[in-house]
């Protein structure tokens, strides 16, 4: 089954055009990396999968169904805040919210709760820090136990927004390994907002840029080059290949790592 169909899809605040038409079936175990400008409507997309905000027009289904709020069939990894020091929660609190915060935990014994606990606390090697209060731990460590407790109910589809966003290089590298072995080892469809392909552009399926009301699917060799770019944002854009990365420049220029391809 799909995980995710969207249909003719549009969003609008106002008069405000964020995206439209937009027919796009992601499948289980896909990796989709999603790409734009400050503004294009990439959180706004997470929104309307996670039901949290209706559509203009067209469709929207999850696993089959109509989007439902708080379904344990998705799992959410915000946009990273840092949590203060002083924050009396653990990080084992912090992944037992994922499932106190949902439907799908009501009637678990507190034995199976605490079982399912240490399992998602072990599956993202955070076991060392359990007992730890989240604001005493890394940016990268933090981010692993929000991972942790999106997956706790072995939802079908990760959103996961910018989960990248201020970790140094080898938490980025280690925390989207993490993020792809998860989606191959159970299947799940990930669904991941960046500004930078770098650390996961041998690990993306597709790519789903949106710019200036319009988006492009595809590949990263498809999507991402000079042409396609330029059309996208109605003005010269220009793709680089520089020492194994690719640059965009114009727009907003992100650098992006590029394989041969
Ligand atoms: N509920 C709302 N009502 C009106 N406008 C909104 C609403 N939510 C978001 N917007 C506007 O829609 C635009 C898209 O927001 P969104 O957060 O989806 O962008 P984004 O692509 O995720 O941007 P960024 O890269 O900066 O995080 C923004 O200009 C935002 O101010």
């Amino acid at each position: 089954m799909t995980a995710v169909r969207l249909r003719d899809a549009s969003l609008a605040y106002g008069s405000r055009v964020l995206w439209e038409g937009l027919s796009l079936d992601i499948e289980p175990g896909e990796f989709v990396a999603v790409l734009g400008p400050n503004g294009a409507g990439k959180t706004s997309l997470l929104r309307v999968l996670l039901g949290q905000q209706a559509l203009s027009r067209g469709s929207v289904e999850v696993g089959g169904r109509p989007v439902q709020r708080g379904s344990a069939g998705i799992g959410y990894v915000p946009q990273q805040k840092n949590f203060d020091p002083g924050l009396p929660v653990r990080a084992r609190d912090l992944v037992r919210f994922g499932i106190d915060g949902h439907r799908w935990g009501v009637g678990l014994r507190s034995r199976k709760r605490d079982a399912l606990v240490d399992h998602a606390l072990a599956r993202v090697n955070a076991t060392a820090y359990a007992d730890v209060p989240i604001g005493l731990l890394s940016g990268g460590e933090q981010q692993r136990l929000r991972i942790a407790q999106a997956l706790i109910t072995e939802p079908d589809v990760l959103l996961c927004d910018e989960p990248l966003l201020s970790l140094d290089l080898s938490h980025q590298e280690s925390v989207s390994a993490l993020i792809d072995e998860r989606r191959k080892a159970t299947n799940t469809a990930v669904i991941f907002v960046t500004h930078s392909l770098d650390p996961i552009v041998d690990r993306v399926d597709r790519v789903l840029y949106i710019a200036a009301g319009r988006f492009r699917v595809g590949t990263v060799a498809e999507v991402i080059t000079s042409e396609v770019l330029s059309e996208l944002f109605g003005s010269p854009i220009q793709v680089l290949e520089v020492g194994g990365r690719l640059l965009v420049l114009g727009g907003e220029t992100y650098p992006h790592h590029h394989e041969e391809h």
